[in-house]
């Protein structure tokens, strides 16, 4: 990975032009017209609305995504972590180097880990929180380091409750309850004590050749589900059989909700978990903060019996979830396809 691409700690914040190390095919022609990608985007669920959770469950499996108001996070620690970001990725280059990602490791400032499997580089960086950022904020800020580790700390406690949150009431869609959950021996009540969760800050420079970058290459997330909080700036896009590439504009204060490859293998394949991209722009920063949640450690994740019968088989076998970011970190897109014990049924493969 680290031979692949000697350009990684290029300042993209002062290049004039993009060099060619991160010259992509020009990405124009993957957008729909222009009425279509206004004509939809995924929905925006109020969750204080009496229908929030069948609302929730139509969006999961039509979209993968979809967008939450009135989630309780107060608005003014979005701010803050905005800042926190903000204020990391305006740190000199030589001075995020001194907490860069050690190789095949998970925290740290760096390029896109999915980078290795890409010839080009992608127009961000990124800074990844995996338990305490306290080693990596006293080389960044060695006199000014404790309020961003309280801002870190602030947002994971409180995107842990709206995570687990969503995950009921996106499973309470499918008229899944805690009672029918057996989480390695425990009731589905004990799974958050020992939930584990990533933190993933993405800063996209503006780009002097917006159409030919890529903000961060088209993917999955590898957890149950991720909440993401993007400046207000366009550049999220989600893939859809039947449109191809939508924008996922910024609503101020709302979240963005993704299905993750945990959350498709729980479910059996009833949610898919869903395909996105950032782009980026030619005159605008752009921020985005990335809570990606998952189940402890310890914790097998499979289909979950309820939705499992002789008409729908179980369609993976059971993982935790680092052999699962284990599996991905090698097969990248193929991976939930290297956990399937049965074809799946050709809905769930979007061949309506
Ligand atoms: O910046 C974005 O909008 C997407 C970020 C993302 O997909 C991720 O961090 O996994
Ligand atoms: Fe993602």
């Amino acid at each position: 990975m680290h031979t692949r691409h000697p350009d990684k700690y290029l300042d993209l914040n002062s290049a004039k032009e993009l060099p060619d190390s991160h010259a992509w095919k020009p990405l124009d022609h993957d957008l729909p017209s222009d009425g279509a990608s206004k004509l939809e985007s995924v929905p925006i669920i109020d969750l204080n609305h009496e229908n929030a959770m069948e609302l929730i469950g139509s969006a999961c499996k039509s979209w993968g995504a979809f967008q939450v108001v009135n989630h309780n996070i107060a608005m003014s620690l979005l701010d803050d972590i905005e800042s926190a970001g903000k204020s990391l990725f305006s740190l000199p280059m030589q001075q995020k180097l001194k907490a860069a990602r050690l190789p095949n490791g998970l925290s740290g400032y760096g390029v896109p880990r999915i980078s290795s499997f890409f010839p080009k580089l992608m127009w961000s960086e990124g800074f990844t929180i995996s338990g305490s950022p306290l080693e990596h904020a006293r080389r960044l800020w060695p006199d000014d380091y404790i309020g961003f580790c309280y801002t870190i700390q602030d947002y994971e406690n409180e995107m842990n409750k709206l995570a687990e949150r969503l995950m009921w009431l996106m499973l309470g869609s499918l008229n899944i309850t805690k009672e029918d959950i057996n989480w390695s021996g425990s009731k589905g009540d004990q799974f958050q004590a020992g939930s584990s969760s990533v933190l993933q800050l993405n800063s996209y420079p503006a780009c002097p050749d917006p159409n030919r970058a890529m903000g961060l290459a088209a993917h999955t997330d590898s957890t149950i589900l991720t909440i993401l909080h993007q400046s207000n700036t366009n550049g999220l896009q989600i893939f859809r059989q039947d449109y191809g590439w939508i924008r996922v504009p910024p609503q101020p204060g709302a979240l963005v909700i993704n299905v993750g490859d945990l959350f498709h293998i729980l479910t059996n394949g009833w949610y898919p978990s869903v395909l996105h991209r950032a782009v980026v722009n030619r005159t605008q920063h752009r921020l985005s903060i990335a809570y990606l949640y998952g189940p402890p450690s310890s914790v097998k994740i499979f289909p979950i019996p309820k939705l499992v019968d002789k008409f729908h088989p179980p369609l993976y076998r059971a993982i935790t979830w680092g052999e699962y970011l284990g599996i991905k970190a090698k097969h990248f897109d193929k991976a939930l396809r290297s956990v399937l014990v049965c074809a799946p049924r050709s809905e769930f493969l979007g061949a309506e």
